[in-house]
C-alpha cells in the first residue's frame, strides 16, 4: 500500500502593475528557494482576516516599498508543481507612490508587454501571460 501526502497548497495574490507608460513591473526571484532566479509578478501568500485586494496591497509595500492601487481581477490560476500547489489570484494594478526596491527579490525591472517573452518565469505563469496578451489586444 502507498500512501502519498497532500503537496502543500498556496494561496496567493499577485500584481501586474501598471505605470504611465504602460509598463508592468516584474521581480526576479532570489537565486536560492522555491523558483529561485525565476522572474514573477510581485505578490504573496495571504493571511488570514485578508482580502485578496488586501493582500496584495500589503504584499507590494513589504517588498518593492511602493503603494498602489488594485483594480480589476485579471484571472485565477490553480497550478500544481511537483511539490506545491498554488491558487494565483492575479489583478491589475497602478503605481501611486515611491520607486519601487528590490528588498525581498534579486532584481526589478519595468518592461513592456511585448518583452514578458524574454523572461523565464515559472510554469503557471504562462496562462497569466497570455491572458494579459488578449486582454490587451
Ligand atoms: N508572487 C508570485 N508567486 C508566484 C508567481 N508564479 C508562481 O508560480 N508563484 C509561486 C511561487 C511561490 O511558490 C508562490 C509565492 O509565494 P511566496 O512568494 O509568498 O512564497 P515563497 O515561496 O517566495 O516563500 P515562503 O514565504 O513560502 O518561504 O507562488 C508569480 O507570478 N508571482
Ligand atoms: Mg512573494
Amino acid at each position: 500500500m502507498s500512501v502519498t501526502s497532500p503537496v502543500p497548497h498556496k494561496i496567493i495574490g499577485v500584481a501586474v502593475i501598471w505605470n504611465h507608460q504602460k509598463q508592468i513591473l516584474i521581480d526576479r526571484r532570489l537565486p536560492q528557494g522555491t523558483m529561485g532566479g525565476l522572474w514573477e509578478f510581485p505578490g504573496g501568500k495571504i493571511e488570514h482576516d485578508e482580502t485578496i485586494q488586501e493582500c496584495i496591497k500589503r504584499e507590494i509595500h513589504e517588498e518593492l516599498g511602493i503603494e498602489i492601487v488594485v483594480g480589476e481581477h485579471l484571472i485565477t490560476i490553480n497550478h500544481t508543481y511537483t511539490h506545491l500547489q498554488v491558487t494565483l489570484t492575479v489583478h491589475h494594478c497602478h503605481h501611486v507612490q515611491g520607486i519601487p526596491q528590490a528588498i525581498e527579490c534579486a532584481e526589478i525591472r519595468w518592461v513592456d508587454l511585448n518583452e514578458l517573452d524574454q523572461f523565464t518565469f515559472p510554469e503557471a505563469n504562462i496562462e497569466i501571460i497570455t491572458a494579459l496578451q488578449n486582454s490587451k489586444k
